[in-house]
């Protein structure tokens, strides 16, 4: 296995770390990192070839985001995708303006210089624009290799030192041809051998993990759900019986959740295993709190606390193992995305923390930590498992959180999983859940009036939690979920259904 590594420097945007999952789909190993990264650390990388990604600045605007100068005089082949290929512009000695007309969405592509990248994909063909800045004189060395009606520079080459530039994004789908492209790129540019497998990305994990623990002690944070259990399967097989495995009840678990996950990994995992029943110091903790945002800190600072505990009953741990996805970490912000929401397990974690982080699969999205939990060996019954927020029903809970409140939701939430199941579309959706609010509506039932809780039905499809879509479930379905909650779960008396997308709404309410 080589071990040959294309470097995407992230220069801000949501959707920036499609690029380098698109690279991964072509069995060539990608991460994305921030383009305040050292030069030093990129050069011992030994990167095959660079992407620079799009981003919200202009590069005409005063301190927008740049590279060092040196990157051009490695030898390395550089793709710039859209803000990429402007900056590669001006620092290259051309120039970029902002026309009158901007480019939005999907736009046809004629191709004047068939080779390279466009190597057998000359005509016209379709991309996906999202741009306000355009090239207007190209930098020495270089020439059109695209064009579109509005844009006269919509790609540009050169041959010589291996240097691209395209205005569109290749990494979305509504380029169609984007994927061919991005792999000309990788196989005939950089010559990049494409052999690397989920297979050899879990090779590669277990001896960084094994070099990096040594003799140490490990702690992984285990809630059963896919991302955790697939790091806990990842270090296990580094590390073995130096790991030990902690689920926290923390009281915000769905109806018999903590049973459950019991039960799962003790028939199916050997692994030293300890569950923790916590639920009054969270609640106590959580008491007056409903801000959002508050919220999420104080409960991923408690999970900090109560693993802490846990290590000390250990001797020393210095390691924490987390099941930290990317788009946890986009969503709480980074140096160039603005923060959603924060995260438990990133934007929540307290900053005198002192366990060092082991996240193995920080880089990947949610689909492919599932065939990557395919590879171990893992149960369906675990990989399919929908995502449940490490925070629990605290953020399903709008406002203030109460026992009374939890019990609600938790009987509301399961009559809809339990709904969900029977009609076969469990896997289809990417989440299916109640949330609680914290007002009360007047309705009838029995002939009397009732003032009680709502209960919001959220299902959603999406591929990756970036983006998602409000389920087009059948009305029969629906009818199901909302009449047996009325009858069934007492305090509410009203089911309302959420159909709003991702953006403008997130898939959790808090
Ligand atoms: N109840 C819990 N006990 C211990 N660790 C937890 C708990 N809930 C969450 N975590 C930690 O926080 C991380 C992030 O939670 P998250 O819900 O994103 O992942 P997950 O639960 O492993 O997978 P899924 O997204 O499928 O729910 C987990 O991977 C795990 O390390
Ligand atoms: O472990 C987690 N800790 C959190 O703090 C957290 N917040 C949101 N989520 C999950 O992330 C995905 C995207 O959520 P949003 O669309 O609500 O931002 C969805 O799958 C959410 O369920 C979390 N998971
Ligand atoms: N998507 C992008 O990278 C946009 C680049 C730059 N902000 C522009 O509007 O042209
Ligand atoms: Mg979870």
């Amino acid at each position: 296995m080589t071990e040959e590594v294309i470097l995407v420097l992230d220069f801000g945007g949501q959707y920036n770390q499609l690029i380098a999952r698109r690279v991964r789909e072509a069995h060539v190993y990608s991460e994305m990192i921030s383009y305040k990264t050292p030069i030093d650390e990129i050069k011992a990388r030994r990167p095959k070839g660079i992407i620079f990604s799009g981003g919200p600045a202009s590069v005409n605007q005063p301190n927008s985001p740049t590279v060092d100068l040196e990157i051009y005089s490695l030898g390395i082949p550089i793709l710039g995708i859209c803000y990429g290929m402007q900056l590669m512009t001006v620092q290259l000695g051309g120039s970029v303006e902002h026309p009158e007309v901007k480019e939005y969405g999907k736009t046809m592509l004629t191709v004047d210089k068939a080779t390279d990248l466009w190597q057998d994909l000359g005509g016209e063909r379709p991309c996906w624009m999202s741009h306000g800045d355009s090239v207007q004189t190209l930098p020495e060395g270089f020439s059109v290799a695209a064009h579109t009606s509005h844009t006269p520079v919509a790609a540009m080459m050169n041959e010589q030192r291996h240097f691209y530039g395209v205005q569109f994004h290749p990494e979305v789908k509504h380029t169609p041809d984007g994927q061919t492209m991005l792999e000309k790129f990788l196989f005939d540019i950089c010559k990049c051998t494409g052999d690397w497998t989920m297979e050899s990305f879990i090779e590669l994990q277990v001896a960084e993990i094994r070099a990096k623990v040594g003799k140490g002690r490990v702690l992984c944070a285990l809630s059963g759900g896919v991302d955790s259990s697939v790091a806990a399967a990842l270090v296990h097989r580094a590390v073995g019986d130096q790991l030990t495995c902690v689920f926290v009840d923390h009281g915000f678990m769905r109806k018999n959740e903590a049973e459950q996950v019991k039960k799962i990994f003790t028939e199916q995992f050997k692994l030293n295993l300890v569950f923790i029943d916590v639920h009054e110091r969270f609640l106590k903790k959580l008491e007056g709190v409903s801000d959002p945002e508050t919220k999420r800190k104080a409960i991923g600072n408690e999970f900090i606390r109560v693993f802490e505990v846990e290590a000390a009953k250990l001797g020393q741990v210095d390691f924490l193992v987390q099941g930290t996805l990317y788009p946890d970490i986009v969503e709480s912000g980074t140096d160039t995305a603005e923060t959603i929401k924060s995260h438990h397990n990133v934007g929540g974690l307290p900053e005198d923390m002192k366990f060092e982080l082991i996240e193995p699969l920080r880089m990947l999205f949610k689909d492919e930590v599932r065939e990557l939990g395919i590879e171990l060996g893992m149960s369906e019954e675990i990989v399919w498992r929908q995502p449940f927020p490490g925070p629990g029903l605290a953020i399903r809970i709008l406002g203030e959180v109460t026992r009374e409140k939890l019990d609600i939701l938790r009987e509301a939430d399961a009559v809809i999983l339990e709904e969900i199941r029977r009609s076969g579309m469990y896997r289809d959706l990417w989440q299916s859940f109640a949330v609680l609010p914290s007002i009360k509506s007047v309705g009838v039932m029995g002939d009397g009036r009732t003032y009680e809780y709502p209960i919001i039905f959220r299902a959603v499809t999406s591929e990756d939690a970036m983006t998602a879509d409000w389920a087009r479930l059948p009305y029969e379905l629906l009818h199901n979920i909302s009449s047996r909650i009325v009858n069934e779960v007492k305090g509410v008396n009203r089911v309302v259904y959420d159909i709003t997308s991702k953006p403008p709404g997130t898939i959790e309410w808090e």
